[in-house]
């Protein structure tokens, strides 16, 4: 049986004459750490926003295999539909409510798992107070997990920059993926916070059996955490390996001249 839990085959995404993304595949297998690098404006997060249904690619493949062994075809689903078949996301540009608690924020993500909604309040009131304790519990535990239960009730918007970059790992969480997508999850963080995260990632995937897709430009990062590494530049994709092959392909090496590495 296949150990992919996200096979994306022959990716294509264009906007006018930009081919952003251009005949990329890449697979994630369960349980494994892949990384996507490559130099600003290389496609990555074009690559993001298609799998996770920002974007209709304009061709190709995304197909998500359920815990059940069943393949979805996934292209062009909305994100609250890709959401359901497993796959959670966090963005580069922070989103956050700014103007609700963290536990807020936790629980917000934790509501598209459940069934509580308004109609369920209005005929069976006892249920749906149960099952909004429950969420509050269950977020409250996610808070815990990622350090952040001493901030629950403050305004997200007070909280320090990095511990904001977890709020948005520990919203993403709360739906219960099989996938987590990360966009950058390292910008911004001081070096500290950065060996912080990489044990938070390590930790998180091991109690939860996640398999993630991370793009990232720290490549301390990616060293210490992906299995598998994939290199886009001008949209395609040019090298593919173990992060030690990686670093040491020439190809890679001539695409990111000029910029730090
Ligand atoms: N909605 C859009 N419309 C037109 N062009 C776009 C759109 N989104 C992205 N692009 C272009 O697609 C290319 C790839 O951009 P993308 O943001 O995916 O790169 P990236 O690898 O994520 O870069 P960075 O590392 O700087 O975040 C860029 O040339 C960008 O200007």
């Amino acid at each position: 049986m296949s150990n992919k839990v996200l096979e994306i085959k022959n990716l294509l995404m264009q906007f006018g004459g930009l081919k952003a993304v251009n005949n990329v595949s890449l697979d994630v297998n369960k349980s494994e750490i892949t990384a996507l690098i490559g130099p600003n404006g290389a496609g990555k997060t074009t690559f993001f926003n298609c799998v996770t249904g920002v974007y209709e690619p304009t061709s190709g493949d995304i197909n998500i295999t359920q815990p059940n062994g069943k393949i979805v075809r996934a292209n062009g689903l909305k994100p609250n539909k890709i959401t359901e078949l497993g796959l959670a996301r966090t963005f580069q540009n922070i989103r956050l409510f700014q103007d609700m608690t963290v536990l807020e924020n936790v629980m917000i993500g934790r509501h598209t798992v459940t069934k509580a909604n308004i109609f369920n309040a209005i005929i069976n009131g006892k249920k749906t107070r149960e099952e909004e304790q429950r969420i509050i519990h269950d977020s409250y535990e996610i808070l815990k997990k990622l350090e952040l239960d001493q901030f629950a009730n403050e305004f997200a918007c007070n909280l320090p920059y990095g511990a904001q970059r977890l709020l948005e790992i520990a919203r993403a969480l709360a739906t219960d993926p099989q996938v987590l997508l990360l966009d950058e999850p390292a910008a911004g963080m001081n070096p500290q916070e950065t060996i912080s995260l990489i044990t938070t990632i390590e930790k998180l995937k091991s109690e939860h059996d996640l398999s993630i897709l991370l793009i990232e430009h720290d490549m301390h990062l990616v060293m210490n955490l992906s299995d598998m590494c994939y290199v886009m530049d001008y949209g395609k994709l040019i090298a593919k390996g173990t992060p030690e092959e990686t670093v040491n392909n020439p190809v890679v090496i001539k695409a990111y001249l000029g910029e730090e590495f």
